[in-house]
């Protein structure tokens, strides 16, 4: 099938056909025989590839497409050639004849768009092993860029239709060989017969595809070998360094996660695949690439009667090459591929091969493959990650709960786990637990969309976290007190790690096409607003810690009849204050032109974070009550949008979002990878952590350390109206015909932000995993109090016009004392709001064990403190992703998979840190901070 030219005829001695030799007449047999499978393998693969919607695969389907066609044309064009001239029939040369042209015109449109296939499947291997930021647009393209090779493949070679023509041969009338090729006019000018169809053609569809691939290969092999290099990996996982938050989920202590290799592995199946399929073409290629270079050499000379005969074998060769390649291209996939695998298996047998054999089952079958890396599904450290190990683990579950195991390794097969045994003795790392790996029936996701970071979880109905990708989001302080966020950055960085962690699912052998349903868990009161129309934001949104309206807050408050802040708290359970959407959407409407003018369009929409969220994944404006009883527009006793304060603060109604419970089918994906899977969970991030912890019944309380610092406490379906500064806020509804559940909030901006600010300002770290070595070369604060209200304080003192201070500082102060001091203000500020709750419960409610979660528990030295400044015991969950969990259930929940009884009944297994201490030194300690508290009150004027 090439166009170098060897059908012409100038050779062949007048009006006889010359005798076909053997090995042509071998060739024309082997490659109809291969072009029959592969039309089989092809067509099977196309077929697979479609049904099944895997994206990832785009190229390779149309690839498949592309190759069946070829595969049927095998026949027509190139054996036919041989064979009419075994037979010499007359009729059979004219039929030949009348369909050559055409046909060869479009097989080599079709193996040139085949090749072009392979640059973008190998390309997008490419970035995705560079981890290029170009990855997303690329991706979502896909079909833009094979239509684009469609059409460089047709304008390449479309034109050979009209390169040659068929000319009478008068002498030869009704023999073989009556007509004869001759090269149309077109075929003999320069510019097109030499410039474009010698060296343009050539060198697009031929030596550039080759040497570009080749280049590719190696580049990828070469970053695929590396990550082989297991033996650093493996030591990177049990030292005591960060891992990157761009890359994978945090640290917990000193007990490390190696999610890194978690993501080296995901990108290895896949890759592995690509290789070997641009290995085969480039092998199949090689002849037809040398024939190339001769042809640019000596053309002549390969005519010349004595090479004519080696130059058609070589060109014959060429075809069956190709059409061979073709036609192994299905073993590829299955041996190469688990997902592919799995598909072809349910395919041919007409069944779900997950249900009827099991994971496990086609894993050990595939242990002997060369895809046993592959295969494996690898979690590590799953007792920190996870909750509890799942109870259908083979080996013994003490042996788990060793303090001393610092990694387990979930695998697939038995000869992985041998090879990972070898390669741990070689290294020396021990202590290390190999499990079989059986995936649970139902997987959920997670979307957790935070102030610090953007994260997709995806977990098993038990809790144990299969997959997932979190990429820090950036803060913008365009001016003191201000905080801003880019509501595109939200939006992308949350698409961005379900892409992600979409892949790294596939790579396990997982389609997540088996996320039966997605939760929402999002920073809260953080208020975005855009154009319906569009469906472009129309500023930055304003973060929850955005101090901007102090002074606004003050005017409302002035309005009021009593002129307390606290007017409203019967109605939405908040006081009149900054950190509520609803200010921030009046400064909004007031001071942005586009705002203004989108209203008076009438497409102007607001939401918090969840509600941007929803509407750019389904296309549906909503929020939930948790998110909604944020607003300051919330009544909480008619559970809608209150009448009252939307005329109070002048909000328009009609730009606010239908208010929905916290688990029910909102919409579906539009598109991506979850495409079609429902959103059927949605909560703000601090009670989706009060559900990840189960805290379902009355008094059941949590602490979440993220940014900032929140506990609730819950109330049942009783909102109890604080007298201690607290917020009375919806807890969770899960249903919309389930009663809806309150809880009473401690809100503090003091939390990991500080942490944030020591390492992005005064640069004392790199990385928020050093504090903890940092602060404890110390012994204590040596008298430094920190007390970090960058944007005010809230619960209880309510005032955002506090500012930050370092009180009590010497000479002899150093790095590691602010440091401490500044761990030790979250902690006192938590115990405020801990006495609080209990003031409010009339203590009727006496918080024992403070359940603790998010970034700043990891920090063992912290969790020590919190307990030893609070006098309580602090237990922190082993799946430290305890909000985007929460959220999961809802998901669940809403998505009607399980009961709330169901997840009722699971415990997570906790670390727990007992208080030490004399409980007077904790009384005179909490008086000092409250002093510091004092002093920096009142401070912007
Ligand atoms: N080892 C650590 N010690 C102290 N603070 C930490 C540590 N690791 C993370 N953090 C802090 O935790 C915060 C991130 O927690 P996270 O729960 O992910 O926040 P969010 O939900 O707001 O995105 C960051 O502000 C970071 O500074
Ligand atoms: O981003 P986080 O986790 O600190 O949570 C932010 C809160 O929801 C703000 O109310």
């Amino acid at each position: 099938m090439t166009d170098s030219g060897a059908l012409l005829s100038d050779n062949v001695p007048e009006c006889t056909v010359p005798e076909i030799s053997d090995p042509r007449l071998y060739m024309a047999v082997g490659g109809t025989s291969l072009s029959v499978i592969s039309l089989f393998c092809n067509s099977l693969i196309a077929i697979v590839l479609i049904r099944s919607s895997h994206t990832h695969f785009f190229f390779f389907a149309l690839l498949a497409i592309s190759d069946t066609f070829l595969s049927v044309m095998y026949g027509p064009v190139i054996a036919m050639e041989i064979i009419k001239d075994v037979f010499r029939e007359l009729w059979l040369t004219r039929i030949f004849w009348s369909y050559m042209p055409s046909l060869l015109t479009a097989c080599n449109i079709s193996m040139t768009f085949s090749t072009f296939l392979i640059i973008l499947a190998t390309t997008e291997r490419f970035m995705i092993t560079i981890k290029s930021e170009r990855l997303r647009w690329f991706r979502t393209h896909r079909g833009f860029l094979a239509g684009c090779a469609l059409v460089l493949a047709v304008l390449l070679k479309g034109g050979m239709f009209w390169e040659f023509v068929m000319l009478p041969n008068e002498p030869c009338t009704g023999t073989l060989l009556e007509r004869e090729i001759a090269l149309t006019n077109l075929s003999l000018t320069v510019s097109y017969g030499k410039v474009f169809k010698f060296y343009v053609r050539n060198i697009c569809t031929v030596l550039f595809p080759f040497i570009f691939l080749i280049f590719l290969n190696i580049y990828i092999v070469f970053t695929l070998r590396r990550q082989q290099r297991a033996a650093a990996l493996f030591r990177f996982a049990t030292s005591r360094h960060k891992i990157d938050t761009r890359t994978e989920t945090a640290t917990k202590g000193n007990r490390v996660l190696c999610l890194a290799m978690f993501l080296q592995l995901q990108v290895r199946s896949a890759t592995r695949l690509t290789v070997l399929i641009v290995c085969s073409f480039l092998i199949s290629n090689a002849l037809n690439v040398a024939f190339t270079v001769m042809e640019f050499w000596d053309l002549d000379l390969l005519m010349a009667t004595d090479y004519f005969k080696w130059y058609e074998y070589g060109t014959d060769f060429v075809s069956v090459m190709y059409i061979f390649v073709c036609a192994t291209r299905l073993l590829m996939y299955v041996v190469c591929n688990e997902e592919i695998r799995n598909e072809v298996y349910k395919f041919l047998c007409g069944l779900s091969s997950y249900n009827r054999k099991g994971f496990r089952k086609q894993s050990n079958s595939t242990s002997k493959g060369t895809s046993e890396l592959d295969s494996i599904a690898l979690t590590i450290a799953r007792r920190l990650i996870g909750s509890d190990l799942p109870e259908t683990h083979t080996t013994n579950d003490e042996e788990a709960n060793d303090s001393n195991v610092s990694l387990v390794l979930i695998l697939h097969s038995s000869s992985t786990s041998e090879w990972f045994s070898r390669l741990f003795q070689q290294i020396k790392f021990n202590n290390v637990i190999y499990r079989k790996y059986q995936r649970k029936k139902m997987l959920i996701g997670a979307i957790d969309q935070g102030t610090s970071s953007s994260r997709f979880l995806v977990f098993e109905d038990n809790g144990d976290l299969v997959a997932s990708h979190q990429i820090e989001v950036r803060q913008l302080f365009p001016h003191p007190g201000w905080v801003e966020m880019d509501p595109i950055e939200l939006i992308n960085t949350v698409t961005e790690c379900i892409d992600m962690t979409c892949e790294k699912l596939r790579n396990f052998g997982i389609s997540p096409s088996e996320i039966q349903s997605v939760g929402i868990a999002n920073q809260r009161e953080t208020t975005v607003v855009w154009d319906r129309d569009s469906g472009q934001p129309l500023c930055n949104a304003i973060v929850w810690l955005d101090t901007r309206t102090s002074q606004l807050a003050q005017e409302y408050i002035d309005k009021t009849d009593t002129k307390s802040k606290d007017s409203f708290k019967s109605v939405a359970g908040l006081p009149i204050h900054p950190y509520f959407s609803a200010l921030k959407l009046r400064w909004l409407l007031d001071n942005v032109p586009a705002v203004r003018e989108c209203r008076e369009r009438g497409s102007l929409m607001f939401g918090t974070v969840d509600s941007w969220l929803m509407f750019k994944l389904t296309g549906v404006h909503c929020t939930d009550v948790t998110n909604a009883s944020r607003t300051l527009l919330f009544d909480l006793a008619t559970r809608s949008w209150s009448t009252e304060l939307c005329n109070f603060f002048q909000i328009p109604t009609n730009i606010l979002p239908e208010i929905r419970s916290s688990a029910e089918i909102y919409g579906h994906f539009i598109e991506g990878p979850l495409e079609g899977t429902p959103i059927a969970g949605c909560l703000g991030d601090q009670q989706a952590a009060l559900v990840g912890h189960g805290c379902w019944s009355l008094g059941d309380a949590k602490t979440t350390y993220g940014t900032g610092t929140f506990m609730l406490c819950n109330t049942g379906e009783k909102a109890i109206v604080s007298k201690n500064g607290l917020l009375t806020t919806v807890a969770f509804q899960l249903g919309s015909e389930s009663p809806m559940c309150f809880a009473l909030e401690g809100s503090g901006s003091i939390g990991g932000n500080v942490v944030r600010f020591l390492r992005d300002n005064f640069k004392f770290i790199k990385e928020a995993s050093e504090m903890e070595g940092i602060c404890r070369t110390v012994e204590d604060t040596d008298g430094v109090f920190f007390v970090p209200c960058f944007t005010g304080l809230y619960t209880p003192q309510w005032d955002p016009t506090a500012r930050g201070i370092i009180v009590g500082l010497t000479q002899c102060t150093t790095i590691a004392h602010i440091c401490l001091a500044a761990l030790r203000a979250v902690a006192f500020q938590c115990t405020e709001m801990l006495e609080a709750i209990e003031h409010d419960m009339e203590n009727t409610t006496k918080i024992n064990t403070l359940k603790a979660d998010g970034g700043m528990t990891a920090n063992t030295l912290f969790n020590e403190l919190q307990a030893e400044i609070a006098g309580r015991k602090i237990e922190t969950p082993r799946n430290t992703e305890i909000s985007a969990w929460g959220a999961a259930i809802a998901a669940a929940i809403g998505a009607r998979l399980i009961s709330i009884a169901d997840f009722g009944t699971r415990q997570a297994k906790f670390a727990r840190f007992e208080p030490k201490g004399d409980s007077l030194v904790r009384e005179v300690e909490m008086a000092r901070w409250k002093d510091a508290v004092r002093r920096a009150q009142n401070w912007q004027k």
